[in-house]
């Protein structure tokens, strides 16, 4: 999907210090939430600072299809004309790419609306689950087929009756669910509340709370039974908040964060602080306790360390997407990192436990891959080694740290192959990545 022109690799020359201020991203959920939630608004709706990326691209193609009106008014603002919870076309083939924050709450809100819509995507989207929310919108009078393997996309929705009093979901495999049966309460919720129950295990809790703090900018309060039930009561409708600034990317912001700790810093990323609104930030509260300085503002964050990172040994089912920066910044700590809770790893862009543990032992690491545990044992110095991406950007965008052990490796590049995956959330992030990466000590 991106036009941009990438190489087939990208060669990264070993460096030894790492610098500088970055400008973030927008965020990626906050993004395609925003967008959807305009869409389902009454009024119209400004948008700063959106994220320009494959994701967002694919929601915004669906709302064009959809019949959703939208302009882009320059590179930092778009408009949503919001159809108040009504969709102007009541059949679409929606192209799905690899996004997880647009077909999930999609196919909530186009199975309550109702209409005849597919949704399909990119290979890996075909393997990617939606079998939990698919149920938990079937129980209730949704009308959606399976038209590949059963419990994975694509999907076809036919028209439907959708107005439960309650509704279960399992949370286990992805938040993304549970926040697409949210995002979708409003038009389900009257005549009478809608409750959804999350059965099981919750996964991704900060998502949530991101998913919440944004329906509550759009006029709908959720009550809130711990994290066991929402409650969204009847009556609500979304309402435009006029404008809206989308954050920078917290997951974006781990790669800069983890290159200061890594190779002396100090690296600020501007866009996020301390009051931001995604789990994503508490990433540098790990690296804080792998003994780099953290230092927070409110809209930017810092990090610089003058001794060698601390090994670390944590739960990391909150901030599921930056903890695969844990696991490169453990190639740089004293000791054997463990890094617990993150099963979730194996259903998104790749297998990415067993990618992860793959390309860590390829430049020499030690790793034990467990069913939803990685452990790290860095080796005394990097091996210069040809990195894979498995389309996902994430790898390459992690593995790029791998190249800040100047001081060992003089002279051998580390190799990322098929750079052009960091189009998903990130599409310029190897110059960006360039402009901290300094090949002198001061
Ligand atoms: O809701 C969101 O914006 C996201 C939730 C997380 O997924 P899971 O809930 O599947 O872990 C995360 O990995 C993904 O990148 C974005
Ligand atoms: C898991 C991710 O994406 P998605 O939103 O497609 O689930 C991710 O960006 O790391």
């Amino acid at each position: 999907m991106q036009s941009k022109h990438y190489p087939q690799h990208i060669d990264l020359e070993p460096v030894m210090h790492a610098r500088g201020a970055v400008r973030l991203p927008g965020s990626k959920s906050i993004s395609n939430r925003t967008l959807l939630l305009a869409a389902l608004a009454e009024g119209t709706t400004v948008i700063h600072d959106l994220l320009a990326s494959d994701d967002t691209l694919v929601m915004l193609g669906a709302l064009r299809e959809l019949g959703i009106g939208w302009e882009q008014k320059n590179d930092h603002t778009h408009v949503v004309h919001g159809s108040g919870g009504t969709l102007p076309n009541a059949k679409a083939d929606l192209f799905m790419g690899n996004a997880g924050t647009a077909i999930r709450p999609l196919t909530a809100a186009l199975a309550v609306i109702g209409g005849d819509f597919t949704l399909h995507g990119v290979s890996r989207m075909h393997e990617r689950p939606i079998g939990d929310l698919v149920d938990a919108l079937n129980a209730v009078g949704a009308r959606i087929e399976y038209t590949g393997n059963p419990g994975y996309p694509p999907l076809h929705i036919r028209p439907g009756q959708v107005a439960p009093e309650r509704m279960a979901v399992r949370g286990n495999v992805s938040s993304q669910f549970l926040t697409a049966l949210l995002m979708a309460a409003p038009l389900m919720a009257k005549e009478h509340p809608v409750t959804i129950e999350v059965v099981g295990e919750l996964i991704s809790k900060p998502y949530i709370e991101i998913t919440l703090n944004l329906m509550g900018r759009f006029g709908v309060a959720v009550e809130q039974d711990g994290w066991r039930a929402f409650t969204v009561r009847p009556g609500q409708r979304y309402t435009s908040p006029g404008s809206i600034r989308v954050e920078g990317d917290a997951s974006s912001a781990s790669y800069f964060l983890a290159a200061g700790a890594i190779a002396g810093g100090p690296v600020r990323v501007e866009g996020v602080g301390r009051d931001s609104i995604q789990g994503d930030v508490r990433f540098a509260d790990a690296l804080e306790l792998m003994g780099a300085r953290v230092t927070r503002g409110d809209t930017w964050i810092e990090a610089s360390a003058d001794a060698p990172l601390k090994a670390i040994d944590a739960d990391f089912n909150h901030i599921p997407d930056a903890a695969m920066t844990i696991a490169v910044a453990a190639l740089y700590a004293d000791g054997t990192s463990t890094l617990r809770n993150i099963a979730s790893w194996r259903v998104k862009e790749t297998d990415r436990l067993a990618a992860m543990a793959a390309e860590l032992r390829k430049v020499g690491a030690i790793v034990e891959e467990g069913a939803d545990y990685l452990r790290v044992t860095p080796p005394a110095e990097l091996t210069p080694a040809t990195i894979d991406t498995y389309d996902d950007h994430r790898m390459a965008m992690c593995f790029s740290l791998a190249s800040l052990d100047g001081a060992a490796r003089r002279g051998n590049a580390m190799r990322i192959n098929d750079p052009k995956c960091v189009a998903k959330t990130f599409p310029d992030y190897f110059e960006t990545f360039a402009s901290i990466a300094k090949d002198e000590l001061f």
